[in-house]
């Protein structure tokens, strides 16, 4: 299961030229507004069709315009979930998700992964955003879709809405077996969701690739801002303990985190932000923070002003730190020195810890 895209065309002042391979799993394309995040989906959809370009999907080609091959929109077995819901308003929400549908015995399971079974009498005017959200999203999945490309599909929630359906997207992403193309350009939405990051600058792709790799990457930090930069780790849920902490391993060890829901094993994905890291060479002892993991520097990006993005490796995971220069040159942070990361339990925030 994949896509592949190159396409190329002018839209106004913009000279888009993309190309990326799409693999299972969720792949973002994050880039500021105006970027052409947009205009690439819509021409894998079908609904753009640029001046140039490939795309294959499984193998199928959906538009070769070398050889003026490009198939209809409603032929591409793409389900498209856009930034407003678009539900039939005068249809009741069981209507809306059986439109276009191609199978209805699915009805039941989607509706169950996405837990908007209880709402299927109701019509759209009585639904909350995050709910509309999730019948677009079971209306896209019922049509039978190789691939669900989304727009921004929490674009229009507040943040607690946002955090609320971002489980709901974890899951499909685990558990609908389809390729995702999903557009955003908030840092926290991707580091829960992507697995592949396609990142778009002016209409240009600057770097793709594993998510993992380029969220620890210290010269990517301007990208995604130095505040908002930071690396996610894979984790798993060893014990709740009793007075509200969860202890996670990760491969250098143990973390323990502000409650986390879910049962012994459960795998975590974890938002370490890079500002919220220290880095001590020695093991700090009768220190406050209770998260101390042995690291070595790998890389450092020096940034603008007075700040420096460090890469580290802890165990088999990558870290990034947010130092200013000045510590950095009196810890004598070069690649290859051993040191220690410090990390306090309370920075990490319940919305940065993600389920798969
Ligand atoms: N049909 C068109 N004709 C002319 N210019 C266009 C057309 N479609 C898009 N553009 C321009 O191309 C640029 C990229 O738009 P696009 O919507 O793809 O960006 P985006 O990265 O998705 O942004 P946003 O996050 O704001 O949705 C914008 O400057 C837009 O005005």
């Amino acid at each position: 299961m994949s896509l592949s895209v190159d396409i190329a065309t002018r839209l106004g002042a913009l000279d888009l030229a993309v190309a990326f391979d799409a693999p299972e799993g969720v792949t973002a394309l994050f880039g500021r507004s105006g970027a052409g995040k947009t205009s690439v989906v819509n021409a894998v959809a079908g609904l753009l069709h640029p001046d140039r370009g490939r795309v294959v999907l499984n193998g199928r080609v959906l538009l070769d315009r070398a050889k003026g091959l490009s198939v209809p929109v409603h032929r591409r077995r793409i389900g498209y979930v856009f930034q407003d819901a678009r539900l039939f308003p005068h249809l009741r929400v069981r209507a809306n998700l059986l439109y276009g549908a191609k199978d209805d015995a699915r009805l039941g399971p989607i509706c169950d992964l996405l837990g908007i079974a209880g709402l299927q009498e109701r019509r759209p005017g009585a639904l909350s955003g995050g709910e509309k959200a999730r019948v677009a999203i079971g209306r896209a999945l019922l049509s039978g879709p190789e691939l669900l490309v989304m727009d921004e599909p929490l674009a229009a929630l507040d943040q607690d809405r946002r955090q609320d359906i971002l489980p709901y997207l974890e899951r499909l992403r685990d558990e609908a077996g389809l390729p995702i193309l999903y557009v955003s350009h908030a840092v926290e939405e991707i580091a829960r969701l992507a697995t592949t990051l396609v990142l778009i600058e002016e209409g240009r792709v600057l770097r793709s690739g594993p998510a993992a790799a380029l969220l620890s990457a210290p010269d990517l930090a301007p990208v995604f801002g130095p505040r908002m930069a930071g690396a996610v780790l894979p984790g798993r849920i060893v014990a709740h303990h009793a007075d509200g902490l969860t202890e996670v391993a990760v491969s250098a060890g143990r973390l323990f985190l502000p409650a986390v829901a879910g049962a012994g094993g459960q795998p975590l994905r974890i938002r370490i932000a890079a500002q919220d890291v220290m880095i001590a060479l020695d093991r700090p002892e009768r220190v406050s923070a209770l998260n101390i993991l042995p690291a070595t520097v790998t890389a450092l990006h020096q940034g603008q002003g007075p700040g420096v993005m460090v890469q580290l490796s802890a165990g088999e995971d990558l870290l990034l730190a947010r130092v200013t220069r000045r510590s950095a040159e009196a810890l004598g942070l070069v690649p290859g020195r051993a040191c220690h990361v410090v990390l306090k339990s309370v920075a990490v925030a319940p919305g940065g810890v993600g389920q798969g």
